[in-house]
């Protein structure tokens, strides 16, 4: 198992955003969280990396383990555990700099030394992004299509060589067929990358995903996990009613 959940609770200040959640991620697939809105997905997936201690009023109880450590154990160092679990949010967020060097950021912070244009072709090209701007890096990335710059962050995240991606709605401002290209792309990154996706959207959890997680905030919990299973049985033989409700769209 590369991440293992449990009886996870968190509250933003007194409101509580996720209940005793339990679950195994495994290596090397992907894996979808959906649910309706305001259910806790992104919540949960901002706990896997620790984005959550950015903000002073979150109360965490519950253990989240990375290949067996305590993610939230007193000797672990936050950044590094967003090194190695990286993440892709909802708004592609190239920063305001050419193309390489939107990708070689990280290794500069990080004191690099090895050779940085074969990390920034490489990782272009493991993004799927290198073929369209091999001749323009030095172009800035915000001069990009929606759909390029989302794999640019795609392609930073994998210049610091993670484990782990962390993927935030990544499709949800990209058109169908920039959608598309992310979709395949994940299939191709999770040979070698854990993958872990916030959806909203259950087609595209079911194309791309090998597991998916169902939440759901109802009258008595609030952000609890009802149902998680191989995508496959997930959607065909749910084995709670409202994972029935939800997917035959009946609410959410
Ligand atoms: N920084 C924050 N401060 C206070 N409350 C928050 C914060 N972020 C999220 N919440 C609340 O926590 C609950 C869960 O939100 P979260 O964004 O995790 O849900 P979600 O399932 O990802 O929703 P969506 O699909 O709409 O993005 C919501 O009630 C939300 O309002």
């Amino acid at each position: 198992m590369a991440i293992t959940i449990e009886n996870l609770s968190l509250w933003y200040g007194p409101k509580q955003a996720l209940t005793n959640v339990s679950m195994k991620i495994p290596a090397r697939k992907v894996t979808a969280l959906i649910g309706p809105s305001g259910c806790g997905k992104s919540t949960l997936l901002r706990c896997i990396n620790r984005m959550n201690d950015l903000i002073p009023t979150v109360r965490i109880q519950g253990s989240l383990y990375y290949h067996g450590v305590n993610l939230y154990g007193p000797d672990i160092d936050p950044v590094e555990v967003r090194r190695r679990i990286g993440m892709v949010f909802q708004k592609p967020n190239p920063f305001p700099k050419s193309i390489y060097d939107n990708v070689a950021f990280g290794a500069r912070v990080n004191g690099f030394k090895g050779n940085l244009d074969q990390l920034v072709e490489q990782s272009l090209r493991r993004a799927a992004l290198w073929e369209e701007v091999k001749d323009n890096l030095k172009k800035s990335g915000l001069a990009l299509s929606g759909g390029q710059q989302q794999r640019l962050c795609i392609a930073r995240a994998i210049a610091n060589q993670p484990d782990v991606i962390l993927m935030d709605e990544p499709c949800s401002a990209l058109d169908p067929i920039a959608t598309l290209k992310i979709e395949d792309l994940m299939r191709e990154l999770v040979k070698d990358y854990t993958i872990i996706i916030v959806t909203h959207n259950m087609q595209q959890a079911a194309r791309v995903s090998d597991y998916t997680a169902f939440m759901l905030t109802d009258e008595q919990v609030t952000g609890q996990l009802v149902e998680y299973g191989p995508t496959e049985e997930l959607f065909t033989t749910p084995k709670d009613r409202r994972t029935e409700d939800y997917i035959s769209g009946r609410f959410g």
